[in-house]
């Protein structure tokens, strides 16, 4: 199957120049951009008055977390966890997962998201959705190890890995989620990095979000959290993909200094839960990547990517009292290749570029938010919506077109959600 994407203004985002051109796409892949393109196709798509972009990237999430979206607002990050999330979480059906990713993938095409790193339970699920609908992914099984089936869950995670790893024509990719340096004993955590060494599979942690871990870390291990990560040889053994990183200090940013992977910035979820602000610019000016993500529905609100973007631009202007710091590029940049190359798909995804995945977003800008267009790359991080997106193609495929997803049945999944979520928060 070819289509070509015709008379686009295209933004390749491997350099932040535009130009007004046509992309082929032959079955999964790009096969060419250029100005004009003429080849016989099987479907022509319409891209004028658009920009057409990587699709973008969600380096950090918990899919199914968006059927408790609104249930737990305005708390602490340990009791919103512990006294809401878990308790939640635990009357969570395997169906309800099915359908909580499906809420959250549904929310992610209409607003231009192609691809996400999920942490989560239940990953056959996840993974039996994702392979339906059509996004692309990395899926991780979360690890806590204070109860005692971390066993079981060890292979749980092992099983995602045997049976998902390069499946749904190569979208899906897996990782493993020891959940953060508090829930994970240092025995564990070794034997996990040992685990992703052997296997070649990437780690997935939370690291550094609040005061409080660094404080419950520093009284356990008289360490900092990247400390207790870096002594483990995480860094230094396994590509690492850390979410958030707020708490960071010049030494621990030393520490990440040259590790593969990246960190997910997730700027709304640690402004709702008032975490602080992640030191990006620090990060960037020592070479280590860093991606864009939202965290789960219940703690970020909204898995709207753009809003990641314009918040992740201005918090670091207002922590640095200073304009010029993470101009519009450079966030976009964090939304497609930074999360790109922090999930180890930036081989195949984050840019456009012949021989690449065909993962492209088309911005509608004939909106009033929209004009005048005096630069494309300001319109888009600072004006753009989720809803501005018309159409989302993932590996070649078109998921979303005129704003109507072709692989959702919409009112089904609403009807599905209203019951479930009723049930699972119902007395807690
Ligand atoms: C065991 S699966 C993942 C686990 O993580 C929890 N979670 C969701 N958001 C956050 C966050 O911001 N910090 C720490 N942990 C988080 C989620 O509820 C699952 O239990
Ligand atoms: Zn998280």
């Amino acid at each position: 199957m070819k289509k070509l994407i015709k008379g686009a203004t295209i933004l390749t985002m491997r350099d932040d120049k535009l130009f007004n051109g046509d992309i082929l796409i032959d079955g999964d892949n790009i096969a060419d951009i250029q100005t004009t393109i003429t080849a016989e196709v099987d479907e022509v798509i319409h891209g004028e008055g658009m920009v057409a972009m990587p699709g973008l990237i969600n380096a950090h999430q918990h899919t199914p977390m968006s059927l408790l979206r609104g249930f737990s607002d305005d708390l602490k990050l340990m009791d919103w966890l512990d006294k809401k999330m878990l308790p939640a979480e635990s009357r969570m059906t395997p169906e309800d997962i099915y359908w909580g990713t499906k809420l959250a993938m549904a929310e992610m095409i209409k607003s231009g998201t192609t691809t996400f790193a999920d942490m989560y339970i239940h990953m056959n699920e996840i993974a039996t959705a994702t392979e339906k609908v059509g996004m692309r992914a990395s899926l991780t099984r979360g690890l806590v190890f204070l109860e005692n089936d971390g066993g079981r869950r060890m292979s749980e995670a092992v099983d995602l890995i045997r049976r998902w790893s390069g499946k749904a024509e190569g979208r899906i990719t897996t990782m493993l989620g020891p959940h953060s340096p508090y829930t994970v004993p240092p025995q564990s955590f070794k034997e996990v990095i040992a685990l992703a060494v052997q296997e070649n599979i990437p780690i997935h942690t939370h690291l550094a979000e609040t005061k409080e871990e660094v404080i419950k870390i520093r009284e356990k291990y008289n360490q900092t959290p990247t400390e207790y990560l870096y002594h483990l040889g995480l860094f230094e053994k396994a590509h690492v993909l850390l979410a958030h990183g707020v708490h960071l200090n010049q030494r621990d940013i030393r520490y990440l200094r040259g590790m593969r992977g990246g960190v997910s910035h997730n700027p709304v979820s640690n402004l709702k839960l008032g975490c602080g602000i992640a030191p990006i610019t620090d990060l960037t000016e020592q070479g280590i990547t860093v991606g864009l993500g939202t965290d789960g529905a219940g703690s970020a609100a909204t898995l709207d990517m753009f809003e990641e973007i314009r918040a992740a631009t201005w918090l670091q202007k207002l922590d640095y009292g200073d304009p010029t710091k993470l101009p519009a590029i450079d966030a976009l940049r964090m939304a497609t290749v930074g999360s790109a190359e922090s999930l180890d798909i930036g081989h195949e995804v984050g840019t456009l570029e012949i021989g690449k995945k065909a993962d492209i977003i088309l911005i509608d800008l004939r909106k009033p938010h929209l004009q005048p267009i005096h630069n494309i790359n300001s319109l888009l991080a600072y004006c753009a919506n989720g809803s501005d997106v018309d159409t989302t193609i993932v590996n070649g495929k078109v998921l979303m077109r005129g704003r109507q997803l072709l692989t959702i049945d919409e009112d089904e999944l609403l009807k599905q959600v209203s019951l479930r979520s009723k049930r699972i928060v119902d007395g807690i």
